[in-house]
C-alpha cells in the first residue's frame, strides 16, 4: 500500500496542479478537506512562514507528512505588494475577480514597460507535526501584467499574468506548459529532487 500524504491546501486550482506536479513522489494523495481538516489562520509575514503553518497543522490534524504551498504574486509598481496577502488583496473573502479587479485599477496608467511582476512559491513538507527538518522549496516565475484578462485556464491572477517568451497569459497556457513553466512547479521540481536526495541516503 501506497504512504499517504496531506495536501494542505483549500484552493481548488492549486491542488489541480499540485496534484500533477506531486504524483510523481509516488505518494497516495490526500486532500486536506476530505478528512475534514479545517482552515489554519496564515498568520505569517512571509511564504516560508506560512507555508510551513499551513504544513505543520495539516500533519496534526491527520497524523500524515503533509505538504503546503504558500505564493502569491509580486508587483513592482506596487512596490512587491500584494505578496503574501494575494489571496486576500480585495478583503479577506475576496474571489479571484475582485483581486484582478483591485489590481488593474491600481495599475490603472501605467506603461507595459513599468509593470513587470513574479509570481512566488514555497513548498514545506513536512514528516510529522514535530519535524525539525522540514523540506523547503522554492520557486520564481517573472511576467508582466496585461491590461486586460486574457484566457480562462489556471486560476487567481493568471488571465492577467503575462508569460514573457510566449507573450501569452498564464490563463492562455495548456496545464501541462504551466505547471512546466511556473513557480509552483520549479519549487515542486526541486522538492522531489530533495525528497529522493533524502530517501537514496
Ligand atoms: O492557502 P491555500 O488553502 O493553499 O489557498 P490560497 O488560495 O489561500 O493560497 P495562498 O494562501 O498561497 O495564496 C496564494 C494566492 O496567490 C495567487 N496565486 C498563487 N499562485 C498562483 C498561480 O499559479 N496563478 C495565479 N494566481 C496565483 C492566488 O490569488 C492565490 O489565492
Ligand atoms: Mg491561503
Amino acid at each position: 500500500m501506497r504512504r499517504k500524504l496531506v495536501l494542505a491546501s483549500n484552493n481548488a486550482g492549486k491542488m489541480r496542479e499540485l496534484q500533477a506536479l506531486i504524483s510523481m513522489l509516488g505518494f497516495e494523495i490526500v486532500p486536506q478537506g476530505a478528512l475534514g481538516i479545517p482552515e489554519v489562520e496564515e498568520t505569517g509575514a512571509s511564504f516560508v512562514e506560512n507555508a510551513l503553518i499551513k504544513a505543520y497543522h495539516a500533519a496534526r490534524h491527520s497524523g500524515l507528512p503533509a505538504i503546503a504551498d504558500d505564493s502569491g504574486l509580486e508587483v513592482n509598481a506596487l512596490g512587491g505588494a500584494p505578496g503574501v496577502y494575494s489571496a486576500r488583496y480585495a478583503g479577506p473573502s475576496a474571489s479571484d475577480d475582485e483581486n484582478i479587479d483591485k489590481l488593474l485599477a491600481a495599475l490603472d496608467g501605467i506603461e507595459p514597460g513599468r509593470r513587470g511582476a513574479r509570481f512566488r512559491c514555497v513548498m514545506a513538507l513536512v514528516r510529522d507535526a514535530d519535524d525539525a527538518d522540514p523540506i523547503i522549496a522554492e520557486g520564481c516565475w517573472e511576467g508582466r501584467i496585461g491590461q486586460t484578462r486574457r484566457g480562462g485556464g489556471g486560476f487567481g491572477y493568471d488571465p492577467v499574468f503575462i508569460v514573457p517568451e510566449t507573450g501569452l497569459s498564464a490563463a492562455e497556457l495548456s496545464p501541462a506548459d504551466k505547471n512546466r513553466l511556473s513557480h509552483r512547479g520549479q519549487a515542486a521540481s526541486i522538492l522531489a529532487d530533495r525528497l529522493r536526495d533524502l530517501l537514496s541516503n
